[in-house]
């Protein structure tokens, strides 16, 4: 059922660590339901606002609440798929289990994981079209299919929120479209989503939302955001030139190299 209670609300949050600032300046709720897509130069702190979501990047300031609670609180509520190059998939277990780990946050890592459990463990797997190979060993897996893993296992908790980082990065065609599917679905099912992507086209053809981030002016200036909105309204090429300085993107099958302002 659609809730009033936003996604995620950030009011002029900032997000870094160790006492240290990387995106600042975020002003925006992401409405219950919404697909958000967090798009933006390297470095300019879409993991990070991913991990201040989550909790696991410090708010430096302002605030943020995350489906109507701190993020800790929220935690429970939040499936992740982290960036493929920080996971570990060399762990020698099988499909099955590396799913089931994710119930761990919900259930404690010494809880049975019941009838119930595996049950949600075999719905997972087969949302993401894995149900066949669910005794294969993980790291036997092509890329793909440890990617759709890895979403299974965020998805086994039943997560209102799900947080994607650049999850189309090295994609084959197939993989992609099971994937773009499954983001719709998510989203009929009245989940939210927010997902980082360089892919203008990904946003278009899966997100309600954008939010674009721009590069700090210098090294040690943090990210910014250039616009958020409706995706419609807020990617608009003038919007993404400014996110993109000194950039080439595509948008639309036109490519655009954009430049920084001189100042
Ligand atoms: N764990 C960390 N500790 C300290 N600094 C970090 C950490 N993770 C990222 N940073 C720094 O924060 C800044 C923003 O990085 P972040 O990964 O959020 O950007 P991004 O937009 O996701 O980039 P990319 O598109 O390359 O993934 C960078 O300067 C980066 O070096």
């Amino acid at each position: 059922m659609p809730s009033a209670v936003p996604a995620v609300s950030l009011r002029d949050a900032a997000f870094g660590y160790e006492g240290r600032t990387r995106v600042a300046g975020l002003t925006a709720d992401f409405p219950a339901g919404s697909a958000v897509a967090l798009i933006g130069p390297n470095g300019s702190g879409k993991s990070t606002l991913l991990r201040g979501v989550l909790g696991l990047a410090d708010l430096t300031a302002g605030g943020v609440r995350v489906l109507g609670e701190s993020p800790a609180r929220a935690r429970r509520w939040v499936g992740s798929l982290p960036q493929a190059d920080t996971r570990d998939v060399e762990l020698p277990i099988t499909l099955r289990q590396a799913v089931t780990m994710g119930l761990y946050r919900s259930l404690g890592p010494l809880r049975p994981v019941g009838r119930e459990g595996r049950r949600a463990v075999d719905a997972a797997l087969e949302h993401v079209g894995l149900g066949g190979l669910a005794g294969r060993r993980f790291g036997e897996l092509s890329g793909g299919q440890q990617q759709r893993g890895i979403l299974a296992r965020a998805l086994v908790s039943d997560p209102k929120l799900l947080l994607l980082d650049e999850p189309f990065n090295g994609l084959d065609r197939e993989n992609r479209e099971v994937l773009l599917g499954l983001v719709r679905e998510l989203r009929a099912e009245g989940r939210s989503v927010i997902v980082s992507t360089h892919d203008l086209e990904i946003a278009r053809e899966t997100c309600t939302h954008v939010l674009l981030l721009s590069s700090g002016h210098s090294d040690d200036a943090p990210g910014h955001p250039a616009a958020f909105g409706p995706l419609d309204e807020a990617l608009t090429l003038e919007a993404v030139a400014h996110a993109f300085q000194d950039a080439t993107v595509e948008l639309d099958h036109h490519t655009v190299t954009t430049s920084r302002e001189t100042e």
